[in-house]
């Protein structure tokens, strides 16, 4: 068995080289991910519930930066159950549960992120030898940031465009072995590597990969939806985008990421707040908990209610995810069109909302808020990156945006699916009869102006289900989170209220005050509301989150522990760019020190011996 985490001579994470780190990732994440693999040998946990185990490891300290096989978990199997037909899912499934083979999810090309219609990589069927042969035509073809797939998968999922009888049927996914098992070389017509250093994520080894006439079985295209049949007939899908199926799983499990990083950065900041004393409120008097300060306050309460708000709307999105999978299940496609909607809008709130919250939080905290032992900054570099990754947020609201407006337009000749009916009621009510400053005046007030614009989701919030569930103190709390949040996007939305409801001056001025009062109301349970996240300082891994509140001692042992301290100089910059983005980006990637080896020693001495179960 292995020891807990290594790390270079006590060295912490931020000091590594960015090969030492895909060293320390790998180490890490075969003893993580070894427990998975003993709580399924215990039963504990399942091929069909491994989301909230998965979860926590990838939230945890031990992979605080990601890990080389998370898309394992969060496409490649996802992909498989979702798309591989029965006799597929039987001969890949289990290989991939018990992690004896490690996949990836190949779908984005150097030339092609957003449009995935006009993907390049070719899948040709050859009906003389029953295969496809794979191909990327063009640089711009190459496979570009898939998870994992530097140094580390040796299979993966690469959605491509699918040739068969001379015409093109658009992408489909095949499952492919791009590295030999045993020497997990990658094996002849494979062009494969990592794609180097980025803002975050830095232990996630994302990949490129291009094809050179690459032959695989016809088996391996994933027939759950559509077929090429021995003599390469095309058999389509009952509808084209359930290919689709494997983003809008993951645009979900997003969703609840966010809320485990916005509790986490509103802990750290509201509790270093608590504790942090900075200047007078009276002359003469001691200096103030910034906790005090009403503009602190602002800062940092809103979080505090919108990871309440995230979580119980991510628990809603994962109940409308699996009731709409059950209805495709029995053919029933009615509300899919519903759940991208839902699926894409939440994806794109949720992550821009928390993006700009965990900044909001690093700088309420000032300085110490800059440093890396906060946490802040790496929790930033997490969140920011899931507002391009798995759809780029603009595109994503579009997508909702049209399927707003079709409803919209269909609103008097469709019934309309429940996320969607209140727009049924705001029509009715044309320009909102009567504004009122309370939760429900607000949320109703949202709906009108979503109805008149079409592209703003509404708010749900779940009240009633608190007013049966929480103790009469709990409960006032919680309706106070929903007051701020509501308020508080009510102002923030000003100009859209005055524009389509009756809200007079005279209302916004005691929303404001509302707003105000509510700040005052939360602050005696502000640094309570956080430890209700319950989050351990092994989670946080902050110097100014921690639970004891010993902010400067934590700041002075971890700047003792900088090589800097130790000796001179480290580090170098790289080159600029000239203009020719892709080959720039080739060759950045190739100077990648990973890139100089063809398989890190970590295969061999971790990664081999764990998914030959002998850890
Ligand atoms: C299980 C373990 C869990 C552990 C939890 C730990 C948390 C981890 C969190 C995640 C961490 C890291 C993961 C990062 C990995 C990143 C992976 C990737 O980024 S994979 C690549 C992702 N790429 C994209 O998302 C591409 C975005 N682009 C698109 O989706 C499409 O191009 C789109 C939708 C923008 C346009 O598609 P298209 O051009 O084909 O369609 P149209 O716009 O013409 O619309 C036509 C029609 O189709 C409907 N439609 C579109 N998409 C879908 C869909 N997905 N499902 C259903 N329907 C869809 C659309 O609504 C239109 O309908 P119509 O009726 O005609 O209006
Ligand atoms: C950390 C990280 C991990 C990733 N992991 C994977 C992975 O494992 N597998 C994988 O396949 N991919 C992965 N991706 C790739 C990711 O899915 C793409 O980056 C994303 O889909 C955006 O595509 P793009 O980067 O090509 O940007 P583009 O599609 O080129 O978009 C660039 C910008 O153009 C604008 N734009 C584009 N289209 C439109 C439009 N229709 N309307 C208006 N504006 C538009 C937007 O402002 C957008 O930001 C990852 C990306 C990141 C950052």
């Amino acid at each position: 068995m292995l020891s807990k985490r290594e790390v270079f001579d006590g060295v912490p994470e931020e000091y590594l080289s960015h090969k030492e780190r895909y060293e320390n990732a790998i180490r890490n994440s075969v003893v993580a991910f070894s427990l998975v693999r003993k709580m399924q040998e215990e039963g504990k946990t399942s091929i069909n519930n491994y989301r909230d185990v998965v979860g926590g490891l990838l939230g945890s300290s031990v992979l605080r930066d990601g890990s080389p096989l998370g898309l394992h978990y969060i496409m490649f199997m996802p992909a498989i159950l979702n798309q591989a037909n029965e006799e597929q899912q039987e001969k890949w499934l289990p290989r991939a549960w018990n992690c004896s083979i490690i996949g990836s999810y190949a779908q984005t090309e150097l030339g092609h992120g957003t449009f995935i219609r006009g993907l390049e990589t070719t899948a040709t069927y050859d009906a003389a030898t029953k295969q496809f042969v794979l191909h990327s035509p063009t640089l711009t073809a190459y496979k570009w940031w898939p998870g994992g797939l530097g140094q580390t998968a040796n299979y993966c999922i690469v959605v491509a465009q699918l040739y068969t009888k001379g015409q093109c049927h658009g992408i489909h996914s095949f499952i492919i072995q791009v590295r030999d098992e045993e020497t997990h070389m990658p094996l002849p017509g494979i062009k494969i590597g990592e794609i180097g250093a980025k803002l975050g994520l830095n232990a996630v080894n994302n990949g490129f990969l291009g094809f050179d006439n690459y032959r695989i079985p016809r088996t391996n295209m994933l027939m759950k939806h559509a077929q090429v049949l021995e003599d390469g007939t095309y058999v389509k899908s009952r509808h084209s985008k359930l290919n689709y199926g494997a983003m809008v799983f993951v645009r979900v499990v997003i969703v609840f990421d966010m809320v485990n990083y916005l509790s986490k950065a509103v802990t750290i900041a509201t509790r270093f707040s608590a504790v942090r004393r900075q200047c007078q409120l009276k002359a003469g008097e001691t200096e103030c908990q910034i906790l005090d300060y009403v503009t602190q306050q602002h800062k940092l309460f809103v979080s505090i209610a919108a990871a309440h708000a995230f979580r119980i709307t991510a628990n809603k999105l994962w109940l409308t995810f699996n009731e709409v999978n059950e209805q495709l299940v029995e053919g029933n496609l009615q509300r899919l069109p519903e759940l991208h909607a839902l699926a894409c809008c939440l994806k794109a709130v949720t992550t821009a909302d928390t993006a700009a919250c965990v900044e909001r939080c690093r700088l309420a905290c000032g300085g110490h808020g800059y440093m890396m032992s906060s946490s802040l900054p790496l929790t930033y570099g997490l969140v920011t990156a899931a507002c391009t990754y798995e759809g780029e947020n603009t595109v994503l609201l579009l997508q909702t945006a049209r399927f707003l407006v079709k409803t919209y337009q269909q609103l008097d000749s469709k019934a309309l699916t429940p996320t969607v009916a209140y727009l049924k009621t705001a029509a009715a009510e044309r320009f909102c009869v009567g504004w009122s400053n309370t939760t429900e005046g607000i949320i109703r007030g949202f709906q009108v102006v979503a109805m008149r614009v079409i592209i703003m989701s509404t708010f749900n919030e779940e009240v009633q289900e608190m007013s049966r569930t929480v103790s009469p103190q709990l409960k006032e709390v919680l309706h106070q989170l929903v007051d701020l949040y509501c308020t508080y996007w009510a102002l923030e939305k000003l100009s859209d209220l005055l524009l389509y409801t009756p809200i007079s001056q005279k209302e916004v001025e005691s929303l404001r005050l509302r707003y105000e009062e509510t700040l005052t109301n939360l602050r005696p349970n502000a640094v309570g509301l956080v430890d209700a996240f319950d989050l351990r300082d092994e989670m946080l891994q902050s110097t100014l989150g921690s639970y004891d509140g010993r902010v400067y001692e934590r700041l002075m042992e971890e700047a003792m522990k900088s090589p800097l301290n130790a000796e001179p100089m480290l580090q170098s910059t790289l080159g600029s760019y000239d203009g020719r983005v892709y080959e720039r980006l080739m060759e950045e990637a190739m100077k990648s020190p990973l890139n100089a080896e063809p398989v890190n020693y970590t295969f061999h001495k971790y990664l081999k011996p764990f998914m030959q179960g002998k850890l």
